[in-house]
C-alpha cells in the first residue's frame, strides 16, 4: 500500500544516479567544487517556429523546499548503501546555488540555454531531474496551447483537459501553462483557485440524459444558474437540441444569460452553420456556438476554413495530452567545472552528430531587435562576460553554415537569462499570472510572422558570437588531440 509520511518532501523527486554521484562527489571530496549546468533542448517540440517557457514558478516553490526530511533521510538508509556520513552531508544539505532563467511567458528556441544552475556539483547534481521534469511539460504545454491560440484568433478558448490528463499534477501544471500560451479559462476549478485562472464551465449530456429531455434538462439548469450554455447534442441537435435551447432561452427572458450553445459531435462545421440560423432566426444572433470534441489547431483551422460558425473552443486531450509530441526533449549538460587548481574548465560533450556537440561555458543569450521596429533578428549567445550591447553592430553567423550571416546595427538587446536565485538566496519576485501571459503575448508580438505560422515555419537565427564559437571550436579540438593520443 502507499506510504504516505507527514514529512514527504519532492527533494526525493530525481533519479537514483544523481544520489549516487553525489555520494561519489562526498567520498572524493569534491562535492562542493564550482559547476555550471544549462538547460536546453535540441529540437523545437512540433516543429513550431519558437517555445513559450513555462515552469519557472513550480521550479521556485521546488527549490525552496529542498531539503532531506527525517523520512527521506530513513529511506535512503534502509534503501541504498550509502555511508553516515554522507547521509549526514544530505541531512545537512542546504541549496546555495545561482540560478539564471527564462522568465515563463519568455519565447525559448532550440540549442540555446533557458535555464543555468551555478553551485556545488552535488547541488547541480541533485536537482536536474525535477527541474526538466517540471520545464519539459509545462513549456511544451504552453507552446501547443500558443500553436491553437494562433488559429482561433479573437475567438473563445477554454481549457478543457482534465480528465484526459496523465494524472492530476500534468492537468494543474498544464491547465496553468495553457493559460500563459493564450487559452483564456480552464474547467478545472482547483486550477482557477489557486492560480487565480478564470474558470469556465456549460455542462454534460449527463444533465439531458437525467431528464432524458432537452427541454427538461435546459429549463432545470436555466432555473438555478444565470449565465446559460446549452449542450444541444445528446439527442438530434437541430430537431430537438437547439429548439429547446431556443424555447427555454425565451421562456426565461430576460431571468437568464442565454451565452449560446455547445456542441461536441458530428460534422461540426455543418451542425454550426444550421444552428446560427436557427439562432439568428430565432433572434439571437449574439448567442455564440460553442465546440468542443478532440479538437487541435489543425482541425479548428480546418473547421474554420470551411466556413464554421463557432466562437467558441474547448481543447481537452489533444491539448493536455500534447498529442503530437508527447515530451519536450531539454536536456541539462555540464558546461564548465572547477578544476583541481581551483581555476573553471569549460566542458564539452563530443557527438559525431554535429546537433549534439554541446556549447562549452557559462553563457549568456541575448535577443537581439531591431530599433526601428522592435522586431526580431534572432539570438545571440554569448559567453557571459560578452556584452553586445557595448557594440555599435554585431555580427551573426549561422553556427554549422557560417556562409548565412549577416551584420545588424541599430540593434537592442534583451539578456534573456535573468538571476532568480543568488548563492541559494531568491532575487526574482515572481509575477502574477496575468503579467506571465501578457509579457508571453507581447513577446509573439515582436517575432516575425515567418516564424510563427504553424506549418513549416523559417528557423529562427539562433547563433553563437565569435568569441563563443572560436572558443568551443579550441575545445572541440584540443579533446580531439587528447582522445588521438590516448594510449589505453
Ligand atoms: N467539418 C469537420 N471537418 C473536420 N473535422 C471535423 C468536422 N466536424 C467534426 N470534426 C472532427 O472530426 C472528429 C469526429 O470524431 P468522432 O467521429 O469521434 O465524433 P462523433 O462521432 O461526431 O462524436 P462522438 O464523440 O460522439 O463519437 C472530431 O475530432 C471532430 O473534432
Ligand atoms: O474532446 P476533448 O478535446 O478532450 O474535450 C473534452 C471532452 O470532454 C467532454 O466529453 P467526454 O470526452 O467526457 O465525453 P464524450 O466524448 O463522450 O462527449 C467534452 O464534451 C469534450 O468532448
Ligand atoms: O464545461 C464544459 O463544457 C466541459 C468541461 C470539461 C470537459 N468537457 C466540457
Amino acid at each position: 500500500m502507499t506510504q504516505i509520511y507527514p514529512d514527504d518532501s519532492l527533494t526525493l523527486h530525481t533519479d537514483a544516479y544523481q544520489i549516487n554521484m553525489m555520494q561519489t562527489y562526498w567520498e572524493q571530496g569534491i562535492h562542493n567544487k564550482h559547476a555550471v549546468f544549462e538547460v536546453f533542448f535540441r529540437k523545437m517540440p512540433f516543429q513550431n517556429g519558437y517555445a513559450i517557457f513555462a515552469g519557472l514558478e513550480r521550479v521556485v516553490n521546488y527549490i525552496n523546499n529542498l531539503h532531506f526530511t527525517d523520512s527521506d533521510i530513513a529511506y535512503l538508509r534502509e534503501s541504498q548503501d550509502y555511508s553516515e556520513g554522507f547521509l549526514d552531508y544530505l541531512r545537512h544539505f542546504k541549496f546555495d546555488a545561482t540560478i539564471r532563467s527564462a522568465r515563463e511567458g519568455d519565447l525559448v528556441f532550440n540549442n540555446e540555454p533557458l535555464m543555468q544552475v551555478e553551485g556545488s556539483l552535488a547541488t547541480c547534481q541533485l536537482i536536474e531531474t525535477a527541474l526538466l521534469n517540471i520545464i519539459n511539460y509545462q513549456t511544451l504545454i504552453a507552446t501547443k496551447a500558443a500553436r491553437i491560440k494562433s488559429v482561433v484568433g479573437d475567438d473563445g478558448l477554454l481549457e478543457f483537459g482534465t480528465r484526459r490528463a496523465q494524472e492530476l499534477d500534468a492537468a494543474i501544471w498544464g491547465t496553468r501553462a495553457a493559460y500563459i500560451g493564450g487559452f483564456d479559462a480552464t474547467s478545472n476549478v482547483r486550477a482557477g483557485k489557486i492560480f487565480g485562472i478564470p474558470i469556465s464551465g456549460t455542462h454534460a449530456h449527463a444533465l439531458v440524459q437525467t431528464y432524458r429531455n432537452d427541454y427538461q434538462a435546459f429549463m432545470a439548469y436555466a432555473q438555478t444558474h444565470h449565465d446559460c450554455v446549452f449542450l444541444v447534442d445528446t439527442y438530434d441537435t437541430l430537431r430537438s437540441g437547439v429548439p429547446s435551447a431556443i424555447k427555454v432561452a425565451k421562456e426565461m427572458g430576460d431571468k437568464i444569460n442565454f451565452q449560446g450553445v455547445r456542441i461536441d459531435s458530428g460534422d461540426m462545421a455543418y451542425i454550426s452553420k444550421r444552428v446560427r440560423e436557427q439562432l439568428d432566426e430565432a433572434g439571437f444572433p449574439d448567442a455564440k456556438i460553442y465546440a468542443s470534441n478532440d479538437l487541435d489547431e489543425k482541425t479548428i483551422q480546418n473547421l474554420k476554413m470551411q466556413g464554421a460558425k463557432i466562437s467558441v473552443w474547448g481543447v481537452g486531450t489533444k491539448l493536455i495530452t500534447a498529442f503530437d509530441q508527447p515530451a519536450l526533449g531539454a536536456v541539462y549538460k555540464m558546461v564548465s567545472i572547477e578544476d583541481d587548481h581551483h581555476k573553471m574548465v569549460d566542458t564539452i560533450k563530443l557527438s559525431n552528430n554535429a546537433e549534439k556537440v554541446s556549447t562549452p561555458g557559462r553563457k549568456q543569450v541575448w535577443r537581439i531587435t531591431k530599433r526601428a521596429d522592435a522586431k526580431s533578428e534572432g539570438d545571440y549567445i554569448t559567453l557571459y562576460d560578452e556584452d553586445p550591447r557595448n557594440e555599435e553592430s554585431i555580427y551573426m553567423f549561422h553556427p554549422s553554415f557560417t556562409y548565412i550571416n549577416k551584420t545588424v546595427s541599430d540593434f537592442d538587446a534583451r539578456p534573456v537569462l535573468t538571476p532568480i536565485y543568488d548563492h541559494g538566496k531568491q532575487v526574482y519576485d515572481l509575477p502574477a499570472i496575468d503579467e506571465i501571459k501578457q509579457y508571453a503575448h507581447d513577446s509573439l508580438e515582436s517575432l516575425w510572422d515567418e516564424y510563427k505560422r504553424d506549418l513549416n515555419p523559417q528557423d529562427y537565427p539562433v547563433d553563437l558570437s565569435q568569441k563563443l564559437y572560436d572558443h568551443k571550436m579550441n575545445i572541440i579540438h584540443s579533446v580531439r588531440d587528447w582522445v588521438s593520443k590516448k594510449d589505453y
